[in-house]
């Protein structure tokens, strides 16, 4: 690898795994070895990033929660951003009119979550966005869950948060992702990749578009710089 190669962001769900959010093994050399910076910018709660990050054993600098969640450990930083009362208030709403949030009793998808909430894809979309926007909240569909999150914040908010603990551009960046939680954080990296299973919104703001899927996209994005 040469001096060339730039900071990495990089999503999780449907970029490093499969379609059943499995991650594929094949990213974790390439993680482990990225001679730059690496955030892991996601929807998921902070637990799962930062087990990645562990487990990789790369330094955990972590974008949770679709940038409501922001920890770098390297200056020994967490913020909390996005109202989460809100979104707590909108899970109230939605259960009065008779829906669960669709994760069984036991929810780990919202166990440890602290800005935001997710609901399942396969309940109703509709009643959840007007609760959320009586709200002020917004709903993203990731094609993993519905998140029910604050506009104030995104992923892109994420990486500007990471950059300026660490003295780094967000335009200096190479960014990876699949779905319309990724748009603000393409928009600010220098080179922003889709990979093909993305969603329009995704397509539509990154720089190019992979062949491959999943994390075959993935590691087509990252071959550049792999050379
Ligand atoms: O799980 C989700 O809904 C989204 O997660 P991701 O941002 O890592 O793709
Ligand atoms: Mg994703």
């Amino acid at each position: 690898m040469d001096s060339d190669v730039p900071p990495l962001v990089v999503d999780i769900d449907g970029t490093l795994t499969d379609e059943s959010r499995a991650l594929d093994p094949r990213v974790v050399p390439v993680l482990r070895e990225w001679p730059e910076r690496v955030v892991v910018a996601t929807g998921k709660a902070m637990p799962f990033p930062i087990a990645l990050c562990e487990f990789l054993g790369i330094e955990r600098t972590v974008v949770a929660e679709n940038g409501g969640v922001v920890f770098v450990e390297a200056t020994d930083e967490l913020r909390l951003e996005g109202d989460y009362e809100a979104a707590v208030a909108v899970a109230e709403a939605y259960r009065d009119l008779g829906y669960d949030f669709g994760f069984g009793e036991i929810d780990l998808a919202n166990r440890w979550r602290e800005t935001e909430l997710v609901v399942s894809l396969d309940r109703p979309l509709e009643p959840l966005e007007e609760l959320a926007a009586a709200k002020g909240l917004v709903v993203l569909d990731t094609g993993f869950a519905y998140h029910v999150t604050d506009p104030v914040v995104d992923k892109g908010t994420g990486l500007e948060a990471v950059c300026e603990e660490l003295t780094l551009d967000p335009g200096d960046f190479l960014a990876v992702g699949d779905s319309v939680n990724d748009a603000q954080m393409f928009d600010l990296a220098g080179e922003a990749v889709a990979v093909a299973n993305a969603d329009e919104t995704a397509r539509d703001r990154a720089d190019r578009v992979t062949d491959a899927s999943f994390a075959d996209g993935f590691l087509e994005a990252v071959a550049p710089y792999r050379a």
